[in-house]
């Protein structure tokens, strides 16, 4: 039997960041916090891997050396063939770059694109949502029309007729809508969403999850979703990995992690952390949606 193997997009190996910190006192030495501690893990390309964990556990800081936002201080991280494991030093400055790596890094902000948490604090106010969803491809000097932009915003079920307007004129979900075409501008191959419905109100979070969960499939992306929230993780990922102090403790299928939690960390996530299912009446994020999502402008807030 042919076993086919899948490629990673994504690999990081014994990937840490330590940050520093302030000395308490003149004579003192600065201190350290582990951000980031041997990290080692690989996303297969088209998968959904989510990443879950309490707050403080290293999911930000994981997600910003995805994303060559930040550098690790030790390690190495490779993303679509990309090389971006340029590391700061133990003083926390970083070195110049090699042309290699801002070659990478310049690459990199076409391949992989984020949706980040909150909508608002994401998208700028004064910008009008044409230029917002057209502002990575004006950024990385790609051709485009105003179809195009129409285009993308109709992807995220925005009607193109509001896209003079500017963004507090939208409802918060429909904020995280554009947010998700301005990502998906520059045709990603990977989409790193850091809870990207914890902001939005309960009832708009099922259908920003299955319009991620759409795109995703007919785009053929790869998904890489960060919650604190395991029963949103259960509906949208493959696989799906547990940090804990910004180690990762379990790695695992998803069904494999509900139905037998490795450790006693990811037992108590499983068990404590309120279900999105349960709050909203036992509902699954695809029925909701079948239920009414056709968002009209400040419909679904
Ligand atoms: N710039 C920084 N300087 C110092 N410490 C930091 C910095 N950024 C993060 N940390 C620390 O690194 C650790 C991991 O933080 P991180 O923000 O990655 O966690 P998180 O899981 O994303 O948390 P949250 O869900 O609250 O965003 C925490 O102890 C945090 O205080």
């Amino acid at each position: 039997m042919w076993v086919v193997r899948m490629s990673a997009i994504i690999s990081a190996t014994d990937l840490s960041r330590h940050y520093r910190t302030p000395r308490a006192s003149m004579f003192g030495q600065p201190g350290q916090v582990i951000g980031l501690d041997k990290a080692t893990f690989e996303v297969e390309a088209g998968e959904r891997f989510g990443i879950v964990g309490e707050s403080g556990s290293g999911k930000s800081t994981l997600l910003r050396l995805l994303a060559g936002l930040d550098e690790p201080t030790s390690g190495h991280i490779e993303v679509d063939g990309l090389d971006i494991s340029r590391h700061r030093t133990p003083w926390g400055r970083t070195p110049p770059g090699s042309p290699d790596y801002r070659r990478n890094l310049h690459g990199l902000r076409s391949r992989l694109q984020m949706v980040f948490q909150d909508p608002m604090g994401s998208l700028d106010p004064q910008m009008r949502v044409y230029d917002i969803v057209a502002e990575p491809l004006v950024a990385q000097r790609k051709p485009f029309t105003d179809a195009d932009v129409h285009r993308l915003l109709r992807d995220v079920g925005i009607d193109p007729s509001g896209a003079r307007r500017y963004p507090h004129q939208f409802s918060g979900g429909q904020r995280q809508r554009i947010s998700i075409a301005r990502a998906l501008a520059p045709e990603p191959s990977i989409l790193v969403a850091d809870e990207p419905v914890s902001a939005l109100d309960v009832s708009v979070r099922a259908q920003v999850l299955n319009l991620i969960t759409d795109l995703v499939r007919d785009r053929e992306l790869t998904l890489v979703f960060v919650s604190h929230d395991l029963s949103v993780v259960r509906h949208l990922c493959r696989r799906v990995a547990v940090m804990k102090d910004g180690q990762i403790v379990e790695l695992s299928e998803t069904k494999a992690l509900y139905a037998n939690p490795q450790s006693d960390y990811t037992r108590r996530l499983v068990a404590a952390i309120p279900t999105l299912a349960k709050s909203m009446s036992g509902a699954t994020t695809r029925d909701l949606l079948t239920e009414s999502d056709q968002p009209n402008e400040r419909g679904d807030r």
